[in-house]
């Protein structure tokens, strides 16, 4: 199985329990593997044969700017759910991380896997 994978995209967003998590924008991290057949892009050089990252970044930047999730559980969940259902993703691990959020801890969040990677084997 393949793996086409963005890490520590930085976006900034209100997230969290606290009264004052409403009201400060704090910096989450995501670092996402989705499992995709790179051979047909490999041997065409097409973009158009591939799973663009950019185009998988852009899409989640926006939509995390945008919300204002209490937890990191929901907010880790829905975008799970773009990635794999308007990018076509049969398995992905999405890992969504808080840096700071926890004194003497570098980063805290979540890590999850949807999906099944059957689909995606060779
Ligand atoms: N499992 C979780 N635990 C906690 C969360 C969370 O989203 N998921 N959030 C907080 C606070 O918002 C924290 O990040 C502020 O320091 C605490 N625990």
């Amino acid at each position: 199985m393949d793996i086409v994978y963005i890490r520590d995209l930085k976006v900034d967003t209100i997230i969290g329990i606290y009264d004052w998590e409403r009201e400060v924008r704090q910096t989450v991290s995501l670092d996402l593997e989705m499992a995709f057949d790179i051979r047909e892009a490999a041997r065409t050089d097409n973009i158009e044969h591939t799973l663009n990252y950019k185009a998988v970044a852009k899409r989640l930047i926006a939509f995390i700017e945008g919300s204002e999730f209490l937890l990191v559980e929901t907010m880790a969940e829905q975008a799970a759910d773009i990635v794999r259902k308007e990018f076509k993703v049969s398995w992905l691990r999405l890992r969504l991380s808080k840096p700071g959020a926890v004194r003497g801890a570098r980063d805290v969040g979540v890590i999850i896997e949807r999906g099944s990677k059957q689909s995606a084997e060779a």
